[in-house]
């Protein structure tokens, strides 16, 4: 098993708030990573880590043998990310939107064109190319910021509550996708939800709770090390508990 992304003992403060406290988690390479964490874990934090919208304060994220402190610009190049709040422009076309993304990545409008082409073809979105985003779908719309998160071709996909909001129809269609872009492109995935309904036990699962790692492996082998049947059962047990106190 390679891991493809390392988060090393990383905490972060806002202010007083202890927001993640001493969180190691590892990407396994290729496969759909479920972070599983309730409203308030730190889910969005550690994904604005991730991309740097925020600096590491305290330990170290990884790709290989390169930390992302030391390497951003490479590294950052290697992250597809779909955020949980959308970041669409409702008044562009749905291609004008992928160009920009293409061009902030430096490539040129005729390679984004193709690249779009064929993402957005496979995503079922062939005739929406030059609809407004503002007409499109919840589903359509998501639909559209995973074809963006592709288009400059990275190995590693991170997904914010990706499905959040959407009719149970469209979950499954995103998540079926995403699974598939492991499956087929040997895409690593890191899929992050409250929705329970979305995981399987044969994945790389991480629950996050109050900033806190609590339970890390495949979903099965979390499941039976607990003594648990099911990962709604552990995920309530675990995410439910009181804080001890001293
Ligand atoms: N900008 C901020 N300033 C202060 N506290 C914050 C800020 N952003 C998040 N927090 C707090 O940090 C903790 C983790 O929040 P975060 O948004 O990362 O969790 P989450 O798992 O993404 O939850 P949700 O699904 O509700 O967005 C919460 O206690 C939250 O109130």
């Amino acid at each position: 098993m390679t891991i493809a992304l390392q988060i090393d003992s990383v905490s972060h403060q806002y202010g007083q708030r202890t927001a993640l406290d001493n969180v190691n988690i590892g990407l396994v390479e290729g496969q759909f990573n479920a972070l599983l964490g309730p409203n308030g874990a730190g889910k969005s934090t550690l994904f604005a880590l991730l991309t740097r919208l925020y600096r590491v304060q305290q330990g170290e994220i990884r790709l290989g043998d390169d930390s992302i402190n030391r390497n951003p610009r490479a590294l950052l190049a290697r992250l597809g990310v779909v955020f949980q709040q959308s970041t669409l422009d409702l008044d562009l076309t749905v291609m004008q939107n992928l160009e920009y993304h293409g061009a902030l990545h430096g490539l040129s409008t005729r390679e984004i064109r193709r690249r779009a082409a064929a993402e957005l073809e496979w995503l079922g979105l062939a005739d929406r190319t030059k609809d407004k985003v503002r007409s499109l779908n919840g589903g359509h719309r998501r639909r559209v910021e995973i074809a963006r998160a592709l288009l400059h071709r990275p190995d590693i996909l991170l997904l914010d509550e990706a499905s959040a909001g959407l009719d149970v129809a469209s979950r499954q269609a995103i998540n079926k996708a995403v699974r598939q872009l492991c499956e087929e492109r040997g895409l690593t995935v890191l899929w992050a939800t409250h929705l329970l309904e979305e995981i399987s036990l044969d994945d790389p699962v991480v629950i996050l709770h109050r900033g806190r790692v609590l339970a890390q492996g495949i979903g099965r082998d979390v499941c039976q090390q607990s003594d648990e049947t099911s990962l709604d059962a552990l995920f309530d047990r675990l995410t439910s508990a009181k804080e001890v106190t001293a």
